[in-house]
């Protein structure tokens, strides 16, 4: 039983309206590990979070958590699940302080809500109403909340936003601990560095579906890839060049060999993609100096999971 997923989506249809906001969207979370769900701004993140927590009603598909359905479960589930909303959800004329005491009774084994408080930096805003307190103070106030009664599995809705980089490490120590407790942790975030810090497994949402998933290692490998997309390499690397001179792709694409893509994705710059070892680079450095071109920088490196994300979803806004 322990090893049953947290939280298991098959197939989750989420209708406003006639309009799917979430179509047909499949993922899995487990206990000690964190999951990070991305996505661009309404991608439907939030809304396949809401109905994990049985706060909107599938149209269809299947929700489990902690293998009992949210919706009909939810006085079973309040008790073992966590919860830190993006408005905070906090009432608003109390005081923080008195908000995680009245949280912490709620419990029949809470955590301390003196350690709670100072591993969140709390003391310093305990007497402040919550409608005073600042966007980043209201978020840690939020999260000290939503762990206080020692969750098995929590939800965190962008935890670290607007939060300072004190903050935001103080969240980050507090994430890692609950999962090596055993904790299932589940965040959706816009931070790629939070996600590639925290995730042991990332799930990429866009239109409402999953277009990749796996490992932070395996996205930026091309390895995770949903189906119907191109499956990289594992030694798959980017060498970018800063150049002087008009070169063309296809002037490097006959040096390389088929296994590399050549791309300019800006002026003066090229990247080369694929299994870059040092024989690659330096066929690379002599085709530009045969043409007399110097080279300004050489990188080489493996794509960034922000690179993985904007090639998954695109460059437009939404
Ligand atoms: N109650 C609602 N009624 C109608 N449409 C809604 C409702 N809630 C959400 N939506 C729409 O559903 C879509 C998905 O929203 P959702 O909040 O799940 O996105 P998200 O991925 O969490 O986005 P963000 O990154 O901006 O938080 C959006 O287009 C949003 O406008």
């Amino acid at each position: 039983m322990h090893d049953s997923p947290a939280v298991e989506v098959r197939g989750l249809v989420k209708r406003y309206g006639a309009r799917p906001v979430v179509d047909g969207l499949d993922l899995v979370a487990r206990r000690g590990a964190v999951t990070a769900v991305l996505g661009p701004n309404g991608a439907g993140k939030t809304t396949t979070v809401e109905c994990c927590e049985g706060l909107r009603r599938p149209d269809s598909g299947t929700v489990r958590v902690l293998g009992l359905d949210p919706v009909t479960d939810g006085a079973a589930l309040r008790p073992r699940v966590g919860v830190m909303l993006q408005d905070g959800g906090l009432p608003t004329g109390a005081r923080a302080q008195d908000v995680l005491a009245h949280v912490s009774r709620m419990y029949a084994a809470p955590r301390s809500t003196a350690e709670l408080a100072e591993r969140l930096g709390l003391h310093a805003f305990a007497r402040t109403t919550v409608r005073r307190l600042s966007g980043g103070q209201r978020q840690r106030l939020a999260l000290a909340a939503a762990l206080v009664g020692r969750p098995e599995l929590v939800f965190l809705d962008e935890p670290s936003a607007g939060m300072d980089p004190q903050s935001r490490r103080a969240v980050w120590d507090l994430v890692r601990e609950l999962r090596d407790e055993g904790v299932a942790v589940v965040l959706t975030t816009h931070l790629m560095d939070e996600a590639e810090d925290l995730a042991d497994h990332v799930v990429v949402v866009d239109g409402g579906r999953v277009v990749a998933q796996g490992s932070v290692a395996e996205l930026t490998t091309g390895a995770g890839l949903a189906p119907g997309g191109s499956a990289g390499r594992a030694d798959e690397r980017t060498l970018v060049l800063r150049i002087a001179g008009p070169v063309q792709p296809a002037d490097l694409a006959g040096v390389v060999g088929g296994a590399f893509a050549v791309a300019s994705p800006a002026a003066g710059t090229l990247t080369v993609t694929g299994p870059v070892d040092p024989v690659a680079v330096a066929a690379v450095t002599a085709e530009l100096a045969r043409r007399d071109v110097l080279v300004g920088s050489l990188v080489v490196g493996r794509r960034t999971l922000e690179d993985v994300f904007l090639d998954l979803t695109g460059r437009s806004l939404r």
